[in-house]
């Protein structure tokens, strides 16, 4: 009551400047408002990224019949400073440092600069010849000395990206029982059903403000790989440190293992996750349900969950259930969407007209392939002011099937049945491309070399530029590299690709690649969302995050073939995602944190985490 009564000004500001739209989105806000964590959450500090709990140990909301967790914080020094990667600097520690910290002897005695630091670690990490070997040194540093780590990632993202992020990742995660040392995030399985609430409490954090959760069925383009797809929430967490300045001790990776249906992992006696086929059905919907119940109970409505590499079976209906009740955005489905979005937009320059003069094909109608489909439909339809559904008939998808049309209605699944128009049936992709005769191409199948040189050519002989996008991850998995693409199109095509190519020289000119990759929307859109305190996720965001990406493309930039920004002005162009992204969300009312900021971009830029080392007293 007397938190309450505390906070009862604060609390009448916010409902009277909340701008409710829908009766949904009322009943939302009631419900938060009728939760004491959401006040006490307000009422933090109002510096730095908001979010996370007062009553971190859980210790005031447990009844005294519930077991709680003797948790003891105390102040790390000597020995045990050293092996704390948050505050660890290994030889940067300063000589006053050294004496305060009972730090000596435990170090050689030089004294380095972070940037001495950094260029020795460069120095020998580019030595290494196997990327697997150049990302396991850099989850070393990231376990040992975190800020360096960052510091690294900020400063050389276009170097340390591919080793941290697809495509490394992906054989990271194919052999990560060998590589694996030690747990990066949690591990939740079947065993743990009924007891998920005190495992989230075994992590040592407790201001956690993003998750990002696989069950390892779907990882990139390579298929179930169980328990070892934990390196996917792993690597997009570190990109949520590094490319939107979410600070890393707010961000916890998670995998379920429900069990994979992966013979070989099965068959192997190392494998690191549960020996049992896939729980389906009723099993997995509760274990899921119970997992998400204990998140929002852990830490209160504004954790963000990122839904990350589930199989299509699976993502569609998870999105469908919790974007109703949590703060949840999937980023193959949704994050995919509006980077391409941005892409197509940004494109629109150098190709001129409108984005509805165009015609789209896709090969893969899954979760990226339908997910970016129904994103451009409606950003369509909101520039035409045309019905949603008139826009769908300029899109095209084709499946393992063939194209989907409509006489193969009664056998498709759900989500590809607004893309079922009225046509005959078509098996290949040259074929499909003969008979719609596409602007944009776009892979999302996750099958390697599926864009031929005939469907190349047939594309170039449409258009005089057609626009190409090979998204499948990793490397193996692109439908074509950018060198095919450009000499297949003798320099026609627009290309951009999910995993990085080099520059292709094509008869004397070099075209520039462009990366059409998640990794650009959902690190600011994530920063967005938890710097207003966002209570639920809006597709207009999406549509917000794809104009403010495409925004950052200049002249420049489409000159050399590039239709994304470059990585390396990542953080400034997470700032502005962030940005309009929170605009959008208080113009919808459901952003929390109040008053609004005057200057959106520069409070972005304030909430973002700085990996230059701090002084210790
Ligand atoms: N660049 C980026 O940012 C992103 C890239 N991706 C990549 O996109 C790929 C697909 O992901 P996602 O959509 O989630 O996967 P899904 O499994 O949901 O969808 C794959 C789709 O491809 C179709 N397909 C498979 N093989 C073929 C083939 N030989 N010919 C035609 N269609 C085929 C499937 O057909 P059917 O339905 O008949 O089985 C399905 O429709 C992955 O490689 C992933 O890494 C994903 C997200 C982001
Ligand atoms: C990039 C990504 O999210 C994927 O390939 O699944
Ligand atoms: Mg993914």
């Amino acid at each position: 009551m007397m938190s309450l009564n505390r906070n009862r000004p604060h609390f009448l500001r916010l409902l009277v400047n909340l701008k409710v739209k829908g009766e949904r989105e009322k009943k939302v806000i009631r419900g938060i408002m009728s939760t004491g964590n959401a006040l006490d959450e307000m009422t933090q500090g109002s510096n730095g990224v908001g979010g996370g709990v007062k009553d971190v140990y859980g210790e005031d909301s447990a009844t005294e019949a519930q077991h709680i967790t003797p948790w003891t914080v105390s102040v790390a020094s000597g020995y045990t400073l050293l092996r704390d990667p948050h505050h660890n600097k290994g030889l940067a520690f300063t000589e006053k440092e050294r004496d305060a910290h009972y730090l000596r002897g435990l170090l050689p005695p030089a004294c380095l600069s972070q940037e001495l630091q950094a260029k020795k670690f460069l120095a020998t990490l580019r030595q290494y010849e196997a990327p697997l070997q150049k990302y396991i040194a850099m989850m070393d540093l990231q376990e040992r000395n975190e800020k360096l780590f960052y510091k690294l990632l900020i400063d050389h993202v276009e170097e340390l990206l591919p080793l941290v992020y697809t495509p490394t990742v992906g054989e990271a995660c194919q052999k990560y029982g060998s590589i694996f040392r030690r747990p990066q995030g949690l591990f939740i399985s079947l065993k743990d059903k009924g007891k998920i609430l005190e495992i989230l409490k075994n992590w040592p954090e407790k201001n956690i403000q993003v998750l990002v959760v696989t069950d390892g069925e779907r990882i990139l383009g390579l298929g179930d790989l169980g328990c070892q797809g934990m390196g996917i929430p792993v690597g997009k967490l570190s990109l949520y440190t590094a490319l939107g300045g979410v600070r890393p001790s707010a961000c916890l990776p998670i995998t379920l293992d429900v069990g994979t249906n992966n013979e070989k992992l099965l068959n192997d006696e190392f494998y690191i996750g549960l020996k049992q086929n896939r729980a389906t059905g009723k099993e997995y919907a509760e274990f899921v349900q119970e997992f998400m119940s204990a998140v929002k109970q852990n830490y209160g409505e504004k954790i963000l969950v990122q839904f990350e590499d589930f199989a299509n079976h699976n993502a569609f209906e998870l999105l469908e259930k919790y974007r109703k009740t949590h703060l949840v955005f999937n980023d193959d489905i949704q994050g995919t969407a509006s980077v391409v979005l941005a892409g197509l937009i940004a494109s629109l320059k150098p190709l001129g007209g409108n984005l509805a003069d165009h015609t789209f094909l896709f090969l893969g109608a899954g979760e990226a392939g339908t997910g970016i489909a129904e994103l451009i439909a409606r950003e369509m339809s909101n520039k035409t002011n045309a019905p949603v559904e008139e826009m769908r008939k300029k899109i095209w998808l084709v499946d393992s099937k063939g194209l989907v049309v409509s006489s193969r209605k009664e056998s498709l699944q759900s989500f590809k049945l607004p893309w079922a128009h009225e046509a005959k049936p078509v098996t290949t992709l040259l074929e499909a491309v003969q008979v719609i005769k596409p602007t944009v191409l776009i892979g999302t199948s996750g099958k390697g070399k599926t864009f031929t040189k005939e469907v190349v050519e047939a594309m170039s002989s449409i258009n005089s530029k057609p626009l190409i996008l090979a998204l499948s991850n990793p490397t193996s998995q692109s439908e074509c590299t950018a060198e095919e693409a450009y000499t297949w199109s003798k320099g026609q095509a627009i290309f951009a690709s999910g995993s990085p190519f080099d520059p292709v020289e094509y008869e004397g000119h070099t075209f520039v690649p462009g990366q059409a990759n998640n990794a650009y929307i959902f690190p600011g859109f994530g920063l967005g969302l938890i710097m207003c305190g966002a209570i639920r996720v809006h597709d207009d965001m999406l549509l917000a995050a794809s104009e403010a990406l495409a925004a950052q493309v200049t002249k420049e930039h489409l000159a050399k073939g590039l239709i994304y920004p470059p990585y390396k002005d990542i953080r400034n162009i997470s700032a502005n995602i962030a940005a309009k992204v929170a605009e959008k969300a208080y113009e919808l009312g459901l952003a929390s944190r109040l008053p609004q900021p005057e200057n959106l971009v520069k409070y972005a830029e304030s909430c973002m985490y700085s990996p230059n080392y701090r002084n210790y007293r």
